[in-house]
């Protein structure tokens, strides 16, 4: 990206007439927090599409930072609804907070003063402006959260309360969703061993993760910007997972600072920590998963960062994301939403189903990474460390021998290699190829979970814990942080109850001889017959 000729405007005052004209395809000018942004260069490696950033060109982003609305209504317990009239708030939930740094220097233009702040538009455009194919029964009233019984129940609830293109962001997978379908089918292809007269009046799911008790086997996965579902977003979630005593993973691409969500966390988890110590239950804990940009600097000051907070208990650096998968469904949007935005898109719109449109620029991805790196990684939390997206029994067992403390089997929720192994057949690699691997390191599987009793399946199967994704998005976009609660109480319940159906009583008790995985041992990768 060559640098544009409105460069040399840079520590100019600007004036808003000025600002104002610069709203086509072959020079765009946006103001953020007071500051005017040339993002001509930029249109074509937005991910998110030249056509969201030309609706906002000449206009102001009136930013509130972030904290003083959402967060505040969240920690005033308010429920705030997505303002749709202010671009700000659809940039805010969209963007980590750190996401202009993905702007080179140059495109900032400089600060414009007072006079010219009000007198400049405000955008009114909102990100999520395509409009909603009619339901076919023309339905659209989210249902009374008592009707929500199993997990998959907030899906339906989330696809009416979401706009298009936010829920197609959740929903979507790569490709044609072949991993997707698998993940979802893997599940079912196990079968439970129950067995009979266990006295099963008592049961604890209790478990230990890294160390750190936790009230259930499974937790809640990294999920990036959930300020799309709901105002509340990560503090929501936090608050929840809070009170009821569970895990979760925060991600690098929140919406909310990481400094903000560990505040948030702490300060409910001061609430409720003595009544979890008067009834001997586990407090929950927080982790952080880590992307892996491509300038290190940047990879190590969110590492201290995060280390800083003082509440994160282990590091879960997210190794399936080289580049981008191909996510047709959100690629198809943004095709769309540039053919309607402008005739002047067409070619841009063709494009977008390629390269790097509608991807993740590079800058925030590193495709150079390798075995070297997880050294400096583990030096630099000095804590626990978790590998997430391994997908081979060999890479496992690589992970074990630098002494990782922990693998995440999975394919990204089926969004990055569409034609990856779901986590459960990877597991049963490990336990065929390197049998003792599952007391070397801690060994996690996520993917089409929506089942509180299968996370005793993967239990079984020698897995430390289950990260369960979409469900808890779906949830929250729904319901707010009443949902994720709901979300954490369904797949508790389905667990506790899977447990005495099965005749266990506690988790030393699920071992392998209680399920039945000969169908996915079938589909097992076999080197001895796979030999060319
Ligand atoms: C000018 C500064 C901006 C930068 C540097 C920027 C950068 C990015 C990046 C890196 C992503 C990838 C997702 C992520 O990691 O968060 C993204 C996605 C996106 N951005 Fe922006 N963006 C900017 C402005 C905007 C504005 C003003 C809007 C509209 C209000 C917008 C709307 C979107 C949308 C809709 C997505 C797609 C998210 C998805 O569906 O995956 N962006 N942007
Ligand atoms: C909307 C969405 C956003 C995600 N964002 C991240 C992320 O920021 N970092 C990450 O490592 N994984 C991310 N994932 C993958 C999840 O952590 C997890 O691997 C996956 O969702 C599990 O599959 P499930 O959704 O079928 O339960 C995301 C998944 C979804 C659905």
């Amino acid at each position: 990206m060559s640098p544009p000729m409105e460069s040399k405007k840079n520590g100019v005052v600007l004036n808003a007439q000025e600002i104002a004209s610069h709203r086509s395809i072959s020079s765009c000018w946006i103001v953020i927090d007071g500051k005017a942004y040339d993002v001509t260069e930029y249109l074509d490696e937005h991910p998110g599409g030249a056509a969201v950033l030309l609706k906002q060109g000449g206009t102001k982003l009136a930013v509130y930072l972030l904290n003083d609305k959402s967060i505040l209504a969240a920690l005033l317990g308010m429920h705030l609804e997505a303002e749709a009239s202010d671009a700000t708030a659809e940039f805010r939930k969209i963007h980590s907070p750190d996401i202009l740094k993905y702007l080179p220097e140059y495109a900032c233009l400089g600060a414009i003063d007072a006079a010219a702040q009000a007198a400049l538009p405000i955008s009114n455009v909102s990100a999520d402006s395509i409009d909603k194919p009619k339901t076919e029964d023309g339905a659209n009233k989210v249902s009374h959260i008592s009707s929500i019984v199993v997990p998959n129940d907030f899906e339906a609830a989330a696809k009416i309360s979401m706009p298009l293109k936010s829920w197609t962001y959740i929903s979507s997978y790569s490709h044609d969703g072949s991993a997707f379908r698998g993940n979802l089918a893997s599940w079912q292809a196990v079968r439970f061993r129950p067995r009979i007269f266990a006295d099963v009046r008592t049961v604890t799911p209790e478990c230990r993760i890294l160390g750190s008790a936790s009230a259930f086997p499974f937790y809640v996965s990294p999920m990036g910007q959930l300020g799309r579902g709901h105002a509340v977003a990560e503090i929501g979630l936090v608050r929840a997972l809070a009170r009821r005593g569970a895990h979760g993973v925060i991600s690098t691409e929140s919406t909310v600072k990481m400094e903000e969500i560990a505040a948030a966390f702490l300060e409910e988890k001061k609430k409720v920590t003595a009544s979890a110590a008067a009834e001997n239950r586990p407090e929950a804990q927080l982790h952080f998963q880590l992307y892996i940009p491509a300038d290190r600097e940047i990879a190590i000051q969110r590492i201290r960062r995060a280390r800083a907070t003082g509440v994160f208990h282990s590091l879960w650096v997210t190794v399936d994301t080289a580049v981008l998968g191909k996510r047709s469904a959100d690629r198809k949007l943004q095709a769309a939403e540039a053919l309607a935005a402008s005739p002047d898109l067409a070619a841009h719109a063709e494009r977008a189903g390629f390269g790097m449109l509608s991807h993740v620029g590079s800058a925030q991805l590193n495709a150079s990474l390798t075995w070297e790196d997880v050294k400096w990684m583990k030096q630099e939390w000095g804590g626990p460390v978790v590998l997430k997206g391994v997908q081979t029994a060999e890479d496992a067992a690589r992970a074990a021998e630098l002494g990782v403390d922990g693998v995440l089997l999975s394919n990204h929720g089926g969004r990055q290699m569409h034609d990856a192994p779901d986590a459960l057949t990877t597991l049963l690699e490990i336990r065929t190829y390197y049998p003792g691997l599952v007391d070397r390191l801690e060994v996690f599987v996520d993917g089409g979970c929506r089942d509180g009793a299968d996370v005793l399946k993967a239990v079984a199967l020698g897995a430390k814990a289950v990260g369960v994704g979409r469900p808890f998005f779906y949830a929250l976009a729904a319901y707010g942080e009443k949902g994720v609660e709901r979300c954490l109480d369904i797949f508790a319940d389905e667990l506790i109850t899977g447990m005495r159906l099965v005749g266990i009583k506690n988790l030393d008790e699920a071992q392998p001889e209680r399920v039945n995985a000969s169908r996915l041992l079938n589909e097992m990768w076999r080197p001895e017959k796979s030999r060319l």
